[in-house]
């Protein structure tokens, strides 16, 4: 039990160690910018929040009602190794009122179990750090008898605390940050999207590395599929990337598709559908002034991706092109994709242009593509370029709303059943029958559902519901769908 009447807690961050064995000027640069990101994610969550930088790590002190939030912007923020919460006492002056505030609030901890205390210290005071560590457990030891004692070497529960002048932190918690360098140090790339486990894990990556992913998504004529890339795109953004703004690229292919049909061999089609996307995104990029582009692809891991092939899709452009996954093994990138939340995008992604990929080669010739490339008519590829839409990332979803367009519902009416398509567990209330089926199951689902109802899909800002119902009455051929939008 806390006896305290404490209001604010504090987290401190600390440091990835990759930034902490730079140069003084690289580390202080990389330093200010997560300072930037932090101050930016904080008042984003409360004004409330205070920020402050020092050379080993950054505080924030937060009012009690933004903790939960505020952890998990940190954790999902590159550039910090760790993550400690911290309980603050002012005013500490001597050893006497150090051991009582740290037994008062510690001391449930150590019930049945043994406990060392390791201390740190910045300041005048007339004591050292052995004797906090000294002092504090040997208070807490006489004081709590439930305690299995002190063990130096192999302690169940570690008391750490930090004594800055007078300010004492007590830490009450440690986890492990995302690592990686802070989002905006590293320049910018533009991350080609086609929303599979690939290149969501490969845009993860280039954004732990400190890399402003920008995205571009070439559509290939299916509407959900549209949907789903600018979906999962937002998703990657907002959790990890939001301290920042970024485009979101659209350029119509179809045309381009049915010119690669017309003007290519068939088994050179998906070699050469790359090496338009390849050509098409170095353009759009030069006029961005993004220096790189990032795909997913990775040696092997379907039989068009061979290393001859990845070749002759790189020698389409002068650009610097990132793979990050190019060694990377399947299970290990759906690893990653289930660690971020994007596992599920990726599988209820549909599939797209699946012809394209019939019979591909799989050990392609110089010559050959460059007698492919020259039969293509280039207008084609310069037009689409000019058709392309550039959006900021945080209206796509409101963009792709605009296409939709399903009857929005305030009040359900009493046979409607509400779905909460929500990927969290929490499940709205309603004065209706209200059934819980995330959106990457809903498509499943929705087919054992009775005809003779009306569903009111319900999601946070109704752009979700209005995309899934959309798709749903599109290519399922429902027409039992509505929005739900409660008044707020
Ligand atoms: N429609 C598209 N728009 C943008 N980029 C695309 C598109 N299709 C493919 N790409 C890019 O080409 C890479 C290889 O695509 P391909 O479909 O061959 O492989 P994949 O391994 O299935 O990719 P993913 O898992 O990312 O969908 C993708 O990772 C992506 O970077």
């Amino acid at each position: 039990m806390v006896e305290n009447d404490i209001k604010t807690q504090k987290f401190i961050v600390k440091y990835f160690t990759e930034i902490m064995i730079k140069g003084d000027s690289a580390k202080k640069q990389m330093i200010n910018q997560l300072y930037q990101n932090l101050q930016k994610i904080s008042s984003n969550i409360s004004k409330d929040i205070q920020i402050k930088k020092f050379f080993d790590k950054i505080e924030l002190v937060t009012p009690l009602q933004f903790v939960d939030d505020l952890r998990v912007k940190l954790l999902e923020t590159s550039g910090i190794e760790q993550v400690l919460e911290a309980i603050q006492v002012d005013n500490m002056e001597t050893l006497d009122d150090i051991k009582i505030k740290v037994d008062e609030f510690m001391r449930h901890t150590i019930d049945n179990k043994t406990f060392v205390v390791r201390a740190k210290r910045v300041g005048t005071q007339d004591f050292k750090s052995t004797n906090i560590e000294q002092t504090v457990g040997g208070y807490m030891l006489a004081m709590n008898k439930n305690s299995k004692g002190v063990d130096l070497k192999n302690a169940d529960v570690t008391i750490n605390l930090e004594l800055e002048h007078k300010k004492l932190n007590i830490i009450t918690k440690k986890y492990f940050g995302m690592g990686g360098f802070p989002l905006g140090t590293q320049g910018d790339i533009l991350s080609l999207m086609s929303g599979g486990f690939d290149s969501t894990v490969a845009s993860y990556l280039a954004i732990k590395r400190g890399v402003k992913t920008h995205f571009i998504f070439f559509n290939l004529g299916g509407l959900a599929h549209e949907i789903g890339v600018k979906q999962v795109a937002w998703y990657l953004w907002n959790r990890f990337a939001s301290s920042h703004q970024v485009s979101f690229i659209t350029v119509p292919f179809e045309d381009v598709v049915s010119q690669i049909f017309k003007d290519i061999s068939p088994s050179y089609m998906g070699v050469m559908l790359k090496r338009l996307m390849i050509q098409a995104s170095q353009n759009i990029a030069k006029d961005l002034k993004i220096d790189a582009l990032l795909t997913g692809e990775s040696v092997a891991q379907v039989s068009s991706q061979t290393l001859r092939n990845l070749s002759l899709i790189d020698s389409a452009s002068n650009m610097l092109i990132l793979r990050p996954l190019a060694m990377m093994s399947k299970p290990d990138i759906i690893d990653i994709a289930t660690k971020i939340g994007t596992r599920k995008f990726a599988e209820a992604m549909p599939e797209y242009c699946g012809v394209i990929s019939q019979n591909p080669v799989t050990f392609g010739s110089y010559d050959r593509v460059e007698k492919e490339a020259k039969a293509f008519d280039y207008s084609v590829l310069d037009e689409a370029v000019k058709q392309a839409k550039i959006k900021n990332i945080n209206e796509v979803l409101d963009d792709i709303c605009e296409i939709g367009s399903l009857e929005v519902v305030t009040e359900p009416s009493k046979d409607d059943i509400v779905i909460d398509i929500r990927q969290n567990i929490d499940c709205i209330k309603t004065s209706v029958e209200t059934l819980k089926i995330p959106f990457y199951n809903l498509k499943k689902e929705f087919k054992t559902l009775s005809k003779e109802k009306t569903y009111l899909l319900y999601c946070d800002k109704g752009v979700l519901s209005q995309l899934h119902g959309q798709f749903l009455k599109d290519s399922e051929g429902y027409s039992n769908i509505k929005v739900y939008r409660p008044k707020q």
